[in-house]
C-alpha cells in the first residue's frame, strides 16, 4: 500500500501529445505571450480595449469548448535535449511550450551534466523599474537547478532553495544561467547556479536540495512488482 499521487496528476493519466500537435498548440502559446506583452504595454484608447476584451473572450470560450482534466505531456522530451520527465511538461510555467506565462525557458545539457540556459526577460517578468522581479528568477532556478538534478540521475522536488541577489538583473539582455551538481546522497540531491549578464557578472546565485519523494519510490518498486507478477 503506497500514499501515491491523486490519480489525475500522475503523468501517466494524462494526455499525451505528438510533434504536430505539440507544435500546432507551441505557435497558440507564442502568439498569446506576444498578446500579453502587448496587453501589459498597450496605449491604444480605452475604447478599443473594451471591444478587444470581447474578443480575447470569445476566443476563451471558442479554446474552453473542450477541455483537458490537467496540463498534457509531450510523448517525445522537448528537444531531444533533457531526458527528463519535467521536459515532457507542456504546461510547466518555466520551461512548457504550451504556457504562455513560461518565458519558455530553453534547455542546453553540456557533455560534463551541467546546464546552460540562454534567455531574455521582457516586461511581463518585471520587479523593479527595468529588472527582472525576484520571485521569476527563483522559478527559473527551481525549474533549471530541478532538472539538472533529475539529469543526474535523482529526480525530485524542491526541499530547499536559497538565492543570493548579488546585482539587479536587467530586462531585455540576454541572460546565461548555469546550473551544476554539487552533491548527491541517496535520493538526496544538491544542486547550484548562477545568472549572468552578456559582460559576464553574475546577478543571482542559487542553491538547491531536491529529494526524490518516498512516495514515488514506492510506486516504482509497486509497478516493478506487477511487471513480475504479470
Ligand atoms: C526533473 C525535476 C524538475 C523539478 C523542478 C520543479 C521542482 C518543484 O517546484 S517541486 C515543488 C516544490 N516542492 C515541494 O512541493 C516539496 C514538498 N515537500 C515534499 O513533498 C516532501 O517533504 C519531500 C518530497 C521534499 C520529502 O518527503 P519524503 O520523501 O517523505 O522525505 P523524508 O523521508 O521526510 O526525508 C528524506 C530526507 O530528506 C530530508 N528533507 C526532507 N525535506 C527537507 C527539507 N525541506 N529541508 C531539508 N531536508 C529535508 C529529511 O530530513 C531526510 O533526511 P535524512 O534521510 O538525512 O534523514
Amino acid at each position: 500500500m503506497t500514499t501515491a499521487l491523486p490519480p489525475t496528476i500522475r503523468p501517466q493519466d494524462r494526455s499525451f501529445l505528438g510533434e504536430e500537435q505539440v507544435a500546432v498548440r507551441a505557435r497558440l502559446a507564442e502568439e498569446v505571450r506576444a498578446l500579453i506583452d502587448a496587453v501589459v504595454l498597450t496605449d491604444v484608447p480605452d475604447a478599443e480595449i473594451a471591444e478587444i476584451t470581447g474578443q480575447v473572450r470569445a476566443l476563451t470560450d471558442r479554446l474552453g469548448a473542450a477541455r483537458l482534466g490537467a496540463a498534457p505531456m509531450a510523448d517525445t522530451p522537448i528537444d531531444g535535449l533533457i531526458a527528463s520527465g519535467m521536459s515532457r511538461q507542456l504546461g510547466n510555467p518555466v520551461t512548457g511550450v504550451l504556457n504562455p506565462v513560461a518565458p519558455p525557458i530553453p534547455f542546453e545539457a553540456l557533455p560534463d551534466g551541467s546546464v546552460r540556459s540562454v534567455f531574455t526577460l521582457d516586461e511581463p517578468y518585471e520587479g523593479p523599474p527595468g529588472l527582472v522581479h525576484g520571485g521569476i528568477s527563483a522559478a527559473i532556478f527551481d525549474q533549471v537547478l530541478g532538472m539538472t538534478a533529475g539529469m543526474s540521475g535523482v529526480p525530485g522536488f524542491t526541499a530547499t532553495l536559497e538565492l543570493r541577489y548579488r546585482r539587479p538583473t536587467p530586462l531585455r539582455v540576454p541572460l546565461t544561467l548555469k546550473a551544476r551538481i554539487t552533491r548527491r546522497e541517496g535520493r538526496k540531491c544538491w544542486a547550484d547556479g548562477e545568472i549572468t549578464t552578456p559582460d559576464g557578472r553574475v546577478t543571482v546565485e542559487a542553491t538547491a536540495m531536491f529529494v526524490t519523494p518516498r512516495h514515488l519510490l514506492a510506486e516504482e518498486a509497486d509497478e516493478a512488482q506487477e511487471q513480475r507478477t504479470s
